[in-house]
């Protein structure tokens, strides 16, 4: 069963995916140590829609990501894709895949060549793939600016010379370059100043609408993802545990992790936003608890949950759950979500300022700048 299925039909659906990495060595006929960053996950994301993945930071959002753009190979469980299926050793076989499924990096200075100006940058996947006739590669490249929100002439920049929204555009360009119906954003706008971040995540919202693009939006902070969000899946130590509609988890949290997420949710530090906590340590993927992996740091834990492993439960149409003590959780009330709305609220104020100005020609010459 596909955790959170969707009505419309997916485009993408990851069943059962695992990616387990052998750590330290083999020695005396022991067996392999194995990580595991993902074990497990199933879901599906429909044409059209965001689908966020959130969690603390270890617990697999990135290698579950990597796993559906190809970067990585899964241990195990595979990936269907606008009718295709890959999945473990089939990463090389599948260029014409991994053109149509795109990723966007966390940090865009660390993803772009520091030698390569923007509009080389945005060119070499064009070229590489043949997209364009290399006479027509540079007015593709200034469209692609252009449809990011920078003017033409920034194709000469280098990345030092621009701002780090700047570069996450040019990042954003980059993976639009090879006309995918669907893109990974891997904390797309963890390193940005909040204000930049709804100019980005107001962005992404336009061009999803404009290209009809699916996106998996991976992100720890669940404020940020409120906003775009039509689902959203919390992950824990590598497995999924509560997938539900993106307003679902703010008014009734049914996971305790979720809730603890909502209650440690990041509150804005002089513009920028503090890491979510939550109490305790998150254990090892080496040696993840028994029963319900949650239970150590559960303040609903009974002699159940350390033992049994609980089933994703649909407890709500799209909404669906993997926890003993669901019944338990109370919605959350007002004054323990406050943080998440002095924060969310802030990210709201400034994506309709935002929406404002990307309707005006002047507003927009002063967003670029
Ligand atoms: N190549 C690797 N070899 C061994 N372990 C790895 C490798 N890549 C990731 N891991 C481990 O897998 C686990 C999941 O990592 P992952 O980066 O997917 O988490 P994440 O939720 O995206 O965290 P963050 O938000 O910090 O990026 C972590 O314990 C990490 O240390």
């Amino acid at each position: 069963m596909l955790e959170g299925a969707t009505m419309t039909g997916p485009v993408l659906r990851a069943v059962d995916l695992a990616k387990h990495y052998p750590v330290g060595s083999r020695w005396f006929g022991r067996s392999q140590t194995l990580l595991r960053a993902v074990d497990g996950v199933s879901f599906e994301v429909a044409k059209g829609e965001t689908l966020s993945l959130v969690g603390e930071s270890g617990c697999g959002k990135s290698t579950t990501g990597r796993m559906l753009v190809q970067l990585i190979d899964p241990s195990s469980g595979h990936v269907e894709f606008e009718g295709r299926q890959y999945g473990a050793g089939s990463r090389r076989k599948a260029l014409r895949i991994s053109r149509r499924i795109q990723f966007v990096f966390q940090d865009p200075y660390a993803s772009l060549n520091p030698r390569m100006t923007a509009g080389e940058a945005i060119g070499e996947p064009l070229s590489l793939h043949n997209m364009v006739p290399r006479r027509q590669r540079w007015t593709r490249v200034a469209e692609l600016l252009e449809m990011v929100g920078l003017p033409r002439s920034f194709a000469a920049r280098y990345p030092h010379e621009l701002s780090g929204g700047q570069r996450q555009r040019v990042g954003i360009a980059r993976a639009l370059a090879l006309e995918p119906s669907f893109i990974v954003c891997d904390e797309a706008v963890s390193a940005l100043d909040v204000s930049v971040q709804a100019q980005v995540l107001n962005l992404l919202k336009t061009l999803k609408m404009r290209l009809g693009l699916s996106l998996l939006f991976i992100a720890h902070d669940l404020a940020v993802v409120k906003h775009i969000s039509d689902r959203i899946a919390v992950m824990y130590l590598g497995r999924l545990v509560e997938v539900a509609e993106a307003s679902e988890p703010f008014a009734n949290p049914r996971h305790p992790y979720t809730r603890a997420l909502l209650g440690a949710i990041p509150q804005p530090v002089f513009g920028r936003v503090r890491a979510a906590t939550v109490g305790g340590d998150v254990p090892s993927p080496i040696d993840p608890p028994s029963g319900c992996r949650f239970h150590t740091r559960c303040p609903m834990k009974t002699d159940i949950c350390a033992r049994i492993d609980p089933a994703m439960e649909t407890i709500a149409p799209g909404h669906v759950v993997g926890c003993h003590r669901w019944r338990d959780v109370e919605p959350m009330p007002e004054a323990g979500r406050a943080a998440d709305d002095v924060h969310s609220a802030r990210i709201q104020r400034l994506l309709g300022f935002f929406q404002d100005k990307a309707g005006s020609a002047a507003g927009q010459q002063e967003l670029r700048s």
